[in-house]
């Protein structure tokens, strides 16, 4: 029989040697069944032999049973990649979050990327919210930036976002994707983040080639104890770029952005993003004209200074999509020292929404999967469904106790008081309007918009089609009546495509045509 080798590998070496992981793996050898077994040749064909005694056919066929767990409820469809980031500036003035400080220091990091609405196997060209989450495996812990290319999120309240997932997920007779535009009527803020998908933003050609950005005001800390108040951007270093419509529909391929990603990293073309953060003092967040923790708005120009912090480069593909991508749960409450993090309405709604649909979707123990592992866990959780690693042996499972349990530290730099905020309930179309007048940058990028807007319009019913026109004049009056003009000419189109497909059928009818069944026996097979 031949050796059996062990190989111990552990790529991120925790610091503390008591809960060290280790991946046993063969080395390309002997198959064997999930006990360890090793497989004999005459096991794996079953036909004419006893299959209840083919311990390999049970093990193989069971486990096979179980290998998926819940798509994620949003975001399902994606991929992912390792690399690091490093620190190209001093900004210990702003924060003493360890992986930000000293430059060149460089923290290991996966990345997944993400379409939003799409289910598994879906269309990465869907036109919709792309997110690139990022997981930095710092000394002090996990940092979860959780990304979109819109540099603005749908809503302030946490409340709507069932709602608004239900709208553009799949109708619950049909199964088809549901239009969104009767939700959006009703609860106009979405606007906003809709428009921005809605232009080129919406399909970026690959992940790439995308911005990306975490949206909230987060809070830094410095080591005096102060505060400022960030936007963290992810600026693309291969230039952004991005697919219309007609492109989409010609490229037909569903994976185009997993597959775009995977070969460029695979032929050494590195993708990077330049992290920097647009910044306000505690002072100037109290004095602007607007409210900076507004997620559904942008921050206007002149009220903050921008701040380059590094760059973040993937150059490792994964090896295991299920292990390194599927398994993946990001948290945006995984936060380190120095970054105290957001302070607004939609956040805290954040913080345990994720926790809890990642223990419904991997389980408890997520933390002790692969990709998911920090450098440096102690904790007093115990048990649960596997991954357990060594359940943190025989110490102590209560605090405070007698028996060297792990103990918190004191943290003088820590800010002594929380800000608290207040937010309104109120539509601003302000931001929506300022969105189509100017950050839209030429006419023809409002052109390509109003295309991809009316587009997305032409299923909708008309009272619906009512409320969305009203709702784009008071907008804008220009963009109301472009619309409106838009709906016309393609409601004029596709009366023309009717009334040639219906005389290209009876065309199809009137011809000879010979209908032949399906064999189902070898005498109905006449050549
Ligand atoms: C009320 C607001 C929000 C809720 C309730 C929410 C909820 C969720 C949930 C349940 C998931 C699936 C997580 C998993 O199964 O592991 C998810 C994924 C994600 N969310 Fe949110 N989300 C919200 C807002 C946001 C915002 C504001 C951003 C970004 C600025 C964002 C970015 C992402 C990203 C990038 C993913 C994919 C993570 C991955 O790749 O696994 N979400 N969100």
């Amino acid at each position: 029989m031949a050796v059996l080798s062990l190989i111990a590998i552990s790529s991120r070496q925790p610091l503390d040697g008591q809960e060290r992981r280790r991946y046993i793996e063969l080395p390309i050898g002997l198959w064997t069944k999930s006990s360890g077994e090793p497989t004999e040749i005459r096991d794996i064909l079953t036909v004419n032999t006893d299959q209840f005694n083919n311990q390999l056919l049970l093990d193989s066929l069971t486990t096979f049973d179980a290998e998926r767990i819940p798509e994620r409820v949003v975001h399902a469809k994606g991929t992912g990649a390792f690399g690091y980031f490093i620190v190209t500036n001093d900004v210990s003035k702003y924060t003493y979050a360890d992986l930000f400080n000293g430059i060149g220091k460089k923290t290991p990091l996966n990345v997944r990327f993400s379409t939003s609405v799409q289910n598994l196997g879906g269309n990465d060209l869907g036109r919709e919210l792309k997110g690139m989450a990022v997981k930095f495996y710092t000394k002090q812990g996990n940092l979860d930036l959780l990304c979109l290319q819109t540099p603005v999120y749908l809503y302030r309240d946490p409340v709507l976002f069932q709602h608004q997932v239900h709208a553009v997920k799949r109708n619950p007779q049909t199964g088809l994707f549901n239009n969104r535009w009767d939700f959006v009527v009703y609860r106009p803020i979405q606007t906003h983040a809709l428009f921005w998908t809605l232009a080129d933003y919406g399909v970026p050609d690959g992940y790439r080639k995308m911005d990306s950005f975490p949206i909230h005001t987060y809070e830094l800390a410095n080591k005096h104890g102060e505060t400022h108040y960030v936007r963290f951007n992810f600026r693309t270093e291969q230039g952004f770029s991005a697919i219309t419509r007609a492109q989409a529909a010609q490229i037909q391929d569903p994976d185009y952005f997993n597959r775009d990603l995977f070969n460029a990293i695979g032929s050494g073309n590195y993708p990077a993003w330049r992290l920097e953060m647009d910044v306000m003092t505690a002072h100037d967040i109290q004095t602007v004209d607007y409210d900076p923790f507004d997620v559904t708005r942008l921050w206007k120009n002149g009220t903050f200074t921008t701040v380059e912090i590094g760059r973040l480069i993937l150059n490792k593909n994964v090896e295991n999509q299920f292990r390194d991508v599927e398994l993946g749960a990001y948290n945006p409450a995984n936060l380190v020292p120095g970054i105290p993090g957001p302070v607004d309405f939609l956040f805290r709604g954040r913080r345990s929404f994720y926790r809890d649909t990642q223990n419904y979707r991997i389980g408890t123990n997520h933390n002790k999967v692969l990709v998911n592992m920090p450098l440096y866990a102690k904790t007093y959780n115990r048990d649960g469904k596997p991954p357990v690693l060594l359940n943190m042996r025989n110490a102590p499972n209560y605090y405070p106790n007698s028996y060297s349990g792990p103990i918190p530290y004191v943290d003088e730099k820590r800010p002594k008081k929380k800000l608290q905020v207040l937010e309104s309930n109120a539509v601003d179309l302000q931001p929506v309007s300022y969105f189509y007048n100017h950050v839209l940058e030429s006419e023809a990028h409002r052109q390509r918009f109003i295309e991809n807007l009316v587009a997305s319009l032409e299923p909708v019913t008309p009272p619906t089609l009512q409320k969305v026109i009203k709702l784009m004049y008071l907008i804008d009056p220009d963009l109301g009546r472009r619309v409106a003009i838009g709906l016309e000419v393609a409601y004029a189109q596709r009366a023309a495509e009717q009334a040639a497909a219906q005389a290209a059928a009876q065309a199809a009818r009137l011809r000879n045509t010979t209908i032949r069944n399906v064999p189902t026996a070898e005498s109905d097979c006449k050549n």
